[in-house]
């Protein structure tokens, strides 16, 4: 893989962010809000804004509707993100993220979004073939718009292989699950998705460990789970590393895995080691979490920041 090559990241169901901070969250209670900010959104356009700041040569493309998705499109020009959407019926929708103040804790709001019929996904299935010519390494993130057949991922990682690109998923249940039987080259569940992958609670690092290698063969070379404030585990044929993170006052923790997405991409493409995959990505994801709204990471921030990041490696038994 070269660091030239391009990345493409798909987003079949973008939003418009609306983070809001209320000082302390009233649950069935009248919050009134300090502060908010609008972002585009949706985990594949975050991993792209990483990887532009990155200055990697990276396209946006997915699925856009109406007045807001004319929105996201507008935002990312205005970052000069590369971004190719396809037109749908209907609305893109609006995500809404609430910041306790008094917790640091991020609550999520999100919409479906607009409805996905099979003659759009089959338009958007073209579209993605015109955009793998010339491509090294696809990403694809998020959550599949009402009507998508679940299994729609694993036919995008199918036709990607066929025009030569691997594939980085970011998924959740049953697209992941269907999206694994396709064999993507990494994939980078939360521990929460894990657990319902493997329909087991996983407790330990070591259970983590065993479940996240039992994927790896089914031909994923790489499997990085997310843990939150915990860090994260990476886990390769060769060996299993924790990452812990550095302290840090969280803003709002939207968009922390799809930097760590994105840092997991650049390492591919840029053939870094399993430890160097381990930091580059601990430290993207927690110095998002440090930003508020769906801020993303920066290059400068990363390695400034690069080496506070713990490695232990973990011993299987
Ligand atoms: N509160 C926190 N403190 C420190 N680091 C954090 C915190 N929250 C997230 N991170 C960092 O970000 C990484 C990714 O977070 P997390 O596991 O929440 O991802 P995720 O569930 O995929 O998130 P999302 O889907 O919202 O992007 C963590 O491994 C950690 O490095
Ligand atoms: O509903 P999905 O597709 O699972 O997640 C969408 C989303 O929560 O993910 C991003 C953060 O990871 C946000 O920009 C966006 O609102």
């Amino acid at each position: 893989m070269s660091g030239r090559g391009k990345i493409v990241t798909v987003t079949l169901n973008p939003a418009i962010d609306k983070t809001v901070t209320v000082e302390s969250f009233q649950y069935g209670g009248l919050n009134r809000i300090k502060s908010g900010r609008t972002d585009a959104g949706g985990k594949g356009i975050n991993v792209a804004k990483v990887l532009a700041s990155f200055r990697m040569n990276v396209s946006a493309i997915g699925i856009a509707a109406g007045y807001q998705g004319q929105l996201v499109r507008d935002m990312l020009k205005d970052q000069s993100i590369p971004c190719y959407l396809l037109e749908a019926a209907g609305d893109t929708r609006v995500n809404l993220k609430v910041v306790d103040e008094s917790t640091q804790q991020t609550t999520e709001i999100n919409e479906p979004g607009f409805y996905a019929d099979g003659e759009l996904l089959e338009q958007f299935k073209e579209h993605f073939i015109t955009n793998m010519a010339g491509a090294s390494l696809l990403v694809l993130a998020g959550s599949l718009p009402p009507g998508t057949p679940p299994g729609y991922y694993g036919t995008l990682i199918n036709l990607a292989r066929k025009h030569g690109v691997d594939t980085l998923l970011d998924a959740d249940g049953e697209a992941l699950a269907l999206g694994i039987e396709a064999a993507p080259l990494v994939i980078k569940p939360n521990i929460h998705e894990l657990e319902v992958l493997m329909g087991q609670r996983l407790e330990s690092l070591q259970q983590i460990t065993r479940a996240a290698r039992s994927l790896l063969s089914r031909g994923i070379r790489y499997v990085l789970v997310s843990m939150g404030e915990n860090g994260s585990v990476l886990v390769s044929q060769e060996k299993a590393v924790r990452a812990s993170p550095f302290p840090i006052t969280p803003l709002s923790t939207v968009g922390a895995g799809d930097s760590m997405v994105a840092a997991l991409a650049y390492s591919i493409m840029m053939e870094k080691t399993a430890e160097e995959m381990a930091r580059w990505t601990s430290a993207a994801g927690t110095v998002t979490a440090s930003k508020p709204g769906t801020e993303v990471c920066t290059m400068s921030e990363i390695e400034e920041a690069i080496h506070k990041v713990e490695l232990t490696e973990i011993m299987e038994r």
